[in-house]
C-alpha cells in the first residue's frame, strides 16, 4: 500500500519547498508535483518535517532506589503525539554486570515500545570484563558509551576509567558520552547543606552550581582530546559547559553539545515555589538557571557551537518524589518533556525568531541522526529514507496540560505553557502513528535501529590524529655507546 502526502510545504534542515511525498513500503519512494498513492494524507497549509529524534531517554530506568514512570509504551506513545519518531535510551549495567546481559535485559524492556528505538551504552563500572565486551555492543548497532562523571557511589565513573573507556571507544569506531558535574564537589555540596539544614528542592539547584558543569565538561573535553576521539555532552546546562564546548570547537575538535528543551525554557525561579510539590518535580541534574545562562544556550543553537535539543525524558511521579521529603539528595532526578519537545521549541524558538523551522529541523532531528550515523535513513527527507515525518499544523494551538497526556506522571513541568504549532499527524515508518490526539500505532510496534560504527567524523579524527601523532626523530651520528 502506497500513501502520498499531498499538498504541503516540506521542511528539512536546508530546504524548504513545496512538493508532495509517496511513500512505499515503510520509506519515501518520490519526492515531487502531482504524486498520488492508495491513500492521501492533505497536508494543506501544513509543514511535512522529518520525524523528531529524542537522543537522551530514560525509560523505566531504575534510579535512586525506584524505576522512571514512563516505560517504553507509555514514553512512546508520549514522543509520537509530539511529532518525534526515534527514541535513543540509556542502557544501565548493574555494579559488576556484563555489558550484552544489560542489553538484553534493555531489548526486553524496549518490546513494548511503539516508535522507533536505540541504545546508548553506559558505562558505569570498570574492568577487563568491560573492556571486551564494548566491541561486542558496536556489533549489536550501538556506537555510543555513555559515561556520569556525577551521582558519585552510584554511576560514576573516575578520571582514570573515563580515559580507559574512551580510549577504548577509539579503538572501535564508538563515541563516548558524558554527563558533565564533578560528582566529588557535588557530594561535598550536598552534605554541607543538609548539614546546614538546607534540605529543601531549593538545595539541589545550590548543591550543583554551573561552575561544578563548566569544569567537567572542560575534564571531559581533554580527556577525550587525548583518547582521540569525538565527543558528546548531554543536557548542557549553563554557559560554563557551552563556553568550554564552543572554545574546543573553535579549536578544531570534535566536539557536540546537547541542551535540553526544559534548560532553554524554565529557569532556577522554579525551586523556589513555596509548594513542596511543585519544586520537588522540577528537580533534575544538571538543575534549572538563569536567564543568562538560556540565552547562552539558545545563542548556541543558532551559532551552531551546539547541535541539539533532547528532552533527557526521566519522569517521575509526585508520590516518587516525595521520597526526598526532608532530604532532597533523595528526591529522584528527572522530568518529563518527550510529548512537547517540539511543540515548545518551536513556539520558544521559531516563533520568536531565535530559530529558522529549517533550524528547528536540524536540532530536533537531522544533527543528531548525522551525529549517531543512522542519517539519512533517519532525519532526513529523501528517497530511500525511512517514512519517520511529521505533518506540522503551524496555526494549531494548545495551553499544555497533564491532563490528557501521554506519559504516565500525575503532573508537566509545562503546565500552563500556550503552544502554536503541533503534529497533526505523525508517520512511523510509513505507518500513520498519530492523528489529531490520538496514538494510533500499537505497543510493540517500534523497530530496534543499529547505529554502525566509524561515522564519518570519528574516521577523520582518527586519522588526523594518527598523522599528528608524536614520532621519534631518528638521528645520526650518535657515538656508539650513548
Ligand atoms: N537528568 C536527570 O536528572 N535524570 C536522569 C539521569 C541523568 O541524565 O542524569
Ligand atoms: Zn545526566
Ligand atoms: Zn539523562
Amino acid at each position: 500500500m502506497t500513501i502520498a502526502i499531498k499538498g504541503g510545504t516540506i521542511v528539512t534542515a536546508d530546504l524548504t519547498y513545496k512538493a508532495d511525498i509517496l511513500i512505499d513500503g515503510g520509506r519515501i519512494a518520490e519526492i515531487g508535483p502531482n504524486l498520488s498513492g492508495d491513500e492521501t494524507i492533505d497536508a494543506t497549509g501544513a509543514f511535512v518535517m522529518p520525524g523528531g529524534i529524542d537522543p537522551h531517554t530514560h525509560l523505566e530506568m531504575p534510579f535512586m532506589g525506584t524505576h522512571s514512570a514512563d516505560d517504553f509504551d507509555t514514553g512512546t506513545a508520549a514522543a509520537l503525539a509530539g511529532g518525534t519518531t526515534m527514541v535513543v535510551d540509556f542502557c544501565l549495567p548493574a555494579p559488576n554486570q556484563g555489558l550484552v546481559e544489560a542489553l538484553q535485559e534493555w531489548h526486553q524492556k524496549a518490546g513494548k515500545a511503539r516508535c522507533d528505538y536505540s541504545f546508548h551504552m553506559a558505562i558505569t563500572w570498570w574492568g577487563e570484563r568491560v573492556f571486551a565486551e564494548m566491541p561486542k555492543v558496536v556489533a549489536e548497532g550501538i556506537n555510543t558509551f555513555k559515561h556520569f562523571m556525577a551521582y558519585k557511589g552510584a554511576l560514576m565513573v573516575n578520571d582514570d576509567e573515563m580515559f580507559a573507556s574512551f580510549s577504548r571507544c577509539a579503538e572501535i569506531g564508538a563515541m563516548p558520552l558524558v554527563h558533565a558535574e564533578n560528582g566529588d564537589v557535588v557530594a561535598f555540596l550536598q552534605a554541607k547543606l543538609m548539614g546546614e539544614g538546607n534540605n529543601g528542592p531549593e538545595a539541589h539547584g545550590y548543591s550543583r552550581p554551573p561552575e561544578v558543569e563548566g569544569e567537567a565538561t572542560n575534564r571531559a573535553i581533554m580527556i577525550a582530546d587525548q583518547a582521540g576521539v569525538p565527543l558528546y555532552v548531554v543536557h548542557v546546562s549553563c554557559e560554563q559547559s557551552h563556553e568550554a564546548i564552543r572554545r574546543a570547537r573553535a579549536k578544531g575538535m570534535r566536539v557536540f553539545g546537547e541542551p535540553l528543551i526544559q534548560h532553554l525554557t524554565l529557569d532556577e525561579g522554579e525551586y523556589l515555589n513555596p509548594d513542596w510539590d511543585y519544586a520537588a518535580r522540577r528537580v533534575m541534574s544538571p538543575p534549572f538557571r538563569n536567564r543568562l545562562h538560556q540565552d547562552s544556550l539558545w545563542a548556541g543553537l543558532q551559532s551552531g557551537s551546539l547541535q541539539v535539543v533532547a528532552t533527557d525524558h526521566c519522569a517521575f511521579t509526585t508520590e516518587q518524589k516525595r521520597t526526598g521529603i526532608g532530604d532532597f539528595t533523595k528526591i529522584p532526578n528527572g522530568t518529563g518533556g518527550l510529548e512537547d519537545r517540539l511543540a515548545v521549541l518551536w513556539t520558544k524558538g521559531v516563533r520568536t525568531g531565535r530559530l529558522t523551522m529549517n533550524e528547528f529541523v536540524a536540532a530536533t532531528s537531522t544533527n543528531i541522526a548525522k551525529i549517531l550515523n543512522v542519517y539519512p535513513r533517519k532525519g532526513a527527507i529523501l528517497p530511500g529514507a525511512d517514512a519517520d515525518l511529521v505533518v506540522w499544523d503551524p496555526a494549531a494551538t494548545k495551553t499544555i496540560s497533564a491532563r490528557g497526556q501521554k506519559s504516565a506522571i500525575d503532573y508537566n513541568v509545562f503546565e500552563g505553557f500556550e503552544v502554536t504549532g503541533l503534529p497533526a499527524v505523525t508517520l512511523s515508518r510509513g505507518v500513520v502513528a498519530y492523528r489529531d490526539g490520538e496514538v494510533i500505532a500499537g505497543t510493540g510496534e517500534g523497530r530496534f535501529v543499529e547505529r554502525p560504527a566509524n561515522p564519518p567524523v570519528a574516521r577523520a579524527l582518527s586519522e588526523w590524529k594518527e598523522l599528528t601523532a608524536p614520532r621519534r626523530v631518528e638521528r645520526t651520528g650518535i657515538p656508539a655507546g650513548v
